[in-house]
């Protein structure tokens, strides 16, 4: 089983120097010419949201806020191709619009902040998971380095054999009172073998959340995740997203609550389709992560059934054995 560990420093990937895109960036598709500026201030960690924010770091383009205006709102500093995906993508892909946060324009500081639905609004203490699809991180138009830099990546992590890696994670305490975290660095040490028992830990919030609200969320979330795909792996689907994620997100401060969301976000790299194909390695991605949830349930189901927690076959339960399994 993978031990927690809280985390009482600021993310370790914080950075001091904060870049953005200079100038021109809205048809600039791959903008490189990048200005360092000085980092604005996050909200003071004032309520739950915010200080899940000082985690929330978005590399070196700098921090996600609150909208201090629009409570229900956050900030995303975001280079030219993100810019350029909510400005021109978004209004005219109702499919982004239904698994997307909500956009609502933009907000020219130093850097362009393009103000988003805030996904945690509604929960006490919300749960979240964050999984990066696809095999592949690397976008179509990056430097052969950065390409080069990313497969390497991809390569030494679950990316490449289950289509996604674990890019976040926070957990609520409704004893402690305290937010169990782990990075993204976390995310890319976990082997394939430790996908499945991870996700248990996320679902059952370490053995915390009863069994019907286990089942509770993954149903809805199953709902949700054959509707993407459904897109996804249609003519529709107009674009391959690399380096994209799906949050998922629960409550966590309230073990009756069965109130959850899942959504697509991070849409720094998003290129047209142009060769008639699809978007395979995210295909790849929600198939195995759909095949996780599934063997998850039937595991939540089982133990329901039977008081002792063994199987059908008298067998103990044992997570080992299925995470096992050999990804598709
Ligand atoms: N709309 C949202 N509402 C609430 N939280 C969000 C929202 N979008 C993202 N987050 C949180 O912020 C984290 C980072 O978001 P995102 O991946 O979009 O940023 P990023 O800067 O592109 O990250 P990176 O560059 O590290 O991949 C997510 O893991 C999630 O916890
Ligand atoms: O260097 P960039 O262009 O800011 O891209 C980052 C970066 O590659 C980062 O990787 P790492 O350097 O922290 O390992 C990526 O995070 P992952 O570790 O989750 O892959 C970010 O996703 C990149 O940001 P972006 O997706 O906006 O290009």
């Amino acid at each position: 089983m993978i031990e927690l560990q809280l985390v009482h420093s600021a993310h370790p990937l914080s950075k001091s120097a904060h870049s953005i895109p200079s100038a021109s960036f809205l048809n600039n598709w791959s903008s490189s010419s990048l200005n360092t500026v000085s980092q604005e201030s996050p909200a003071p960690p004032t309520s739950h949201e915010d200080s899940l924010f000082e985690f929330a770091t978005t590399g070196e383009k700098g921090m996600m806020m609150k909208n201090r205006s629009m409570p229900d709102q956050i900030l995303k500093p975001v280079r030219a191709n993100e810019f350029n995906f909510y400005e021109t993508v978004y209004p005219n892909c109702p499919q982004i619009q239904r698994f997307a946060p909500k956009y609502f324009g933009f907000k020219m500081k130093e850097r362009p902040l393009v103000k988003l639905e805030d996904l945690t609004a509604r929960y006490k203490r919300a749960n979240i998971l964050d999984i990066k699809m696809g095999h592949s991180t690397a976008g179509e138009k990056e430097s052969d380095e950065k390409k080069e830099y990313r497969r390497k990546k991809d390569g030494a992590t679950t990316s490449l054999p289950l289509a996604m890696r674990y890019a976040g994670l926070w957990l609520f305490d409704p004893e402690t009172r305290d937010y169990h975290i782990k990075d993204k660095i976390w995310g890319k040490r976990l082997e394939a073998k430790d996908f499945f028992s991870t996700l248990d830990m996320y679902v059952s919030n370490q053995g915390k959340n009863s069994i019907e609200k286990r089942i509770g969320l993954i149903d809805k979330w199953m709902t949700k995740l054959e509707a993407i795909k459904q897109w996804i792996d249609s003519p529709n689907a107009q674009f391959r997203m690399y380096s994209s994620s799906l949050m998922f997100i629960y409550e966590g401060d309230d073990l009756d609550d069965v109130s959850c969301d899942l959504r697509m976000i991070d849409f720094s790299h998003v290129y047209p389709i142009r060769d008639g194909g699809r978007d395979d390695g995210y295909i790849k991605g929600l198939n195995n992560l759909m095949s996780y949830l599934a063997d998850l349930k039937d595991m939540y189901t089982l133990s329901m059934h039977s008081e002792a927690g063994f199987d059908l076959e008298g067998e103990p339960l044992n997570i080992k054995d299925m995470s096992a399994r050999p990804p598709e």
